[in-house]
């Protein structure tokens, strides 16, 4: 009997900070699409955002708010490659190192709805199947996009998005249960976003 590939979500982000709309987004699409993992690939430079945190502060919030759940992992590659990150460039990476595997790349529907004006998107489709979901405030549709490589998935509504942690820090507003409660200490810990602008 032939052997089911191995399935593999990529959750790209700048996780600036992780919040729990990230992780519910991962865990419905791993349901979903029976996904045997989930690697988060935080971004090394997110060249259409605003100055970011440091790229460690975010890979580290990452691992502590993926460390509980035996099916996230996380990857440094975006972060380990100099310039802006690509996720033409995410995905020929994690397929040269998960050759057998099938790919599947989360997005949100904000995210997905700027795709167009990714590096290289004709080519995106080729490397991996996209999962968008729905996210409160963003509109989703994928109509247009090629049928058997992008699929629509509707998830729980959580408005809660990085930018809003961030001034929450802030202005000296709680996150607790917003996102992780590790992340909350690392971010206390490492005295984030009091001084951020955005
Ligand atoms: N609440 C949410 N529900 C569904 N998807 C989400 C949610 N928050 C973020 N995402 C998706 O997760 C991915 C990474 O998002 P990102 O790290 O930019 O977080 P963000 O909250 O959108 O950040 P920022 O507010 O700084 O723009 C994107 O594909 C985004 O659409
Ligand atoms: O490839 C691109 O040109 C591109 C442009 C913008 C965003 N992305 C990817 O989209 C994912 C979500 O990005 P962001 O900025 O919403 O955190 C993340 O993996 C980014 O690397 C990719």
């Amino acid at each position: 009997m032939p052997q089911r590939r191995r399935r593999l979500g990529i959750m790209g982000g700048t996780f600036d900070p992780i919040h729990h709309g990230h992780l519910v987004a991962a865990s419905e699409v791993a349901h979903h699409f029976a996904l045997d993992e989930v690697v988060f690939v935080p971004t090394g430079e997110p060249y259409q955002k605003r100055k970011v945190s440091p790229s460690e502060d975010r890979y580290l919030m990452t691992v502590v708010a993926t460390a509980s759940n035996p099916r996230f992992k996380v990857s440094r590659v975006d972060i380990d490659r100099d310039g802006p990150t690509y996720t033409i460039d995410t995905l020929r990476d994690m397929r040269a190192q998960h050759p057998d595997a099938e790919l599947f790349f989360i997005t949100g529907a904000d995210a997905f709805a700027s795709i167009v004006g990714w590096k290289d998107a004709d080519e995106l489709w080729q490397l991996a199947h996209f999962v968008a979901v729905t996210r409160p405030g963003h509109h989703l549709s994928i109509s247009g996009y090629p049928p058997d490589r992008v699929s629509e998935l509707e998830i729980p509504a959580l408005a809660i998005s990085s930018t809003d942690c961030r001034a929450r820090v802030r202005a000296g507003y709680p996150v607790w249960y917003l996102v992780p409660d590790g992340v909350v200490q690392y971010i206390s810990k490492h005295d984030l976003y009091r001084r951020l602008t955005a």
